[in-house]
């Protein structure tokens, strides 16, 4: 699935590569509105709720329309998110840089570009859009990629969000010197969620790494079992995109995340 999700993201990329010179990409981010400190807004007390723009995915297919994304992140501002992810994949998830546009000029809080980055062009493209999070995956980079585009997005002012699956890849992440880790419940080559893999990980990361509990939070039972392990914010994108009002859920899953008998182990 990961390889065939690359394979479309690579052609799509040098696309947009023979249309805008790197060096013209490079200048469109130094002169973006400077980043937001994203670390330290994920550290703060409470577990913060990361709110995704996903109009579909390759487990579940459609999941909603979204015609103005725009929309939909101001409501997950006024819900109290603590930063929203838009996706800018579009032949799996159906999202674009244009998305990711409209929803910076919409909203006040970090937004991480989510996509499968694998080049520095996609990291300075995500700057010149303003972003203040890039999604780092992995699986999806061998180790010199991963601590080059790590580097990249930290020389930027931005923060790199390091997405792992297992064990090994934890190992991996830490050794690249990342400070906030994405823990994935699901299993890229099943699509299977299994929300122990955070249990399992959580546990055993550095106290000032910034822990994200990424799928499989369908309300606000699931957060709180995140946070009982660890989490510091939790990354929802089906859950939310699937209500009638987004705004209520994000609020929901907030006072859940912010109730002071919310169970979490002391840093
Ligand atoms: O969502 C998928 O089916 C998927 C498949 C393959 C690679 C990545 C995938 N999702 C990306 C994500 O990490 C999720 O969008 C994110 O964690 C939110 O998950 P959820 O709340 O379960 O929609």
């Amino acid at each position: 699935m990961l390889d065939e999700i690359l394979a479309g993201v690579r052609e799509d990329l040098a696309i947009r590569e023979a249309q805008v010179p790197l060096d013209e990409i490079k200048l469109a981010a130094a002169q973006a509105a400077p980043p937001m400190d994203a670390y330290a807004k994920l550290r703060a007390p409470g577990v913060g709720v990361i709110a995704e723009v996903k109009r579909a995915s390759p487990s579940k297919g459609q999941l909603a329309e979204i015609p103005d994304p725009a929309e939909l992140a101001k409501e997950y501002a006024a819900g109290g998110a603590r930063a929203v992810s838009v996706l800018t994949e579009g032949r799996w998830f159906g999202g674009s840089l244009d998305d990711f546009a409209a929803v910076r000029a919409a909203v006040d809080v970090p937004l991480l570009r989510k996509d499968f980055v694998v080049s520095s062009y996609q990291v300075h493209e995500a700057r010149a859009y303003g972003a203040d999070l890039v999604l780092l995956i992995v699986a999806a980079l061998d180790q010199n990629t991963l601590s080059g585009l790590l580097d990249r997005i930290e020389s930027l002012g931005m923060t790199a969000l390091v997405e792992v699956h297992d064990e090994e890849e934890t190992d991996r992440a830490l050794e690249a010197g990342a400070r906030v880790i994405g823990i994935n419940a699901r299993n890229l080559r099943t699509l299977e969620v299994d929300r122990t893999v955070f249990e399992r990980i959580a546990p055993g990361l550095p106290n000032d790494v910034v822990k994200i509990a990424e799928s499989g939070v369908r309300g606000p039972h699931d957060l709180i079992r995140y946070a009982s392990a660890g989490a510091d914010a939790v990354l929802v994108g089906e859950g939310l995109v699937t209500q009638k009002s987004p705004r209520d859920a994000v609020a929901e899953l907030v006072t859940a995340g912010s109730h002071p008998a919310t169970p979490r182990p002391a840093r």
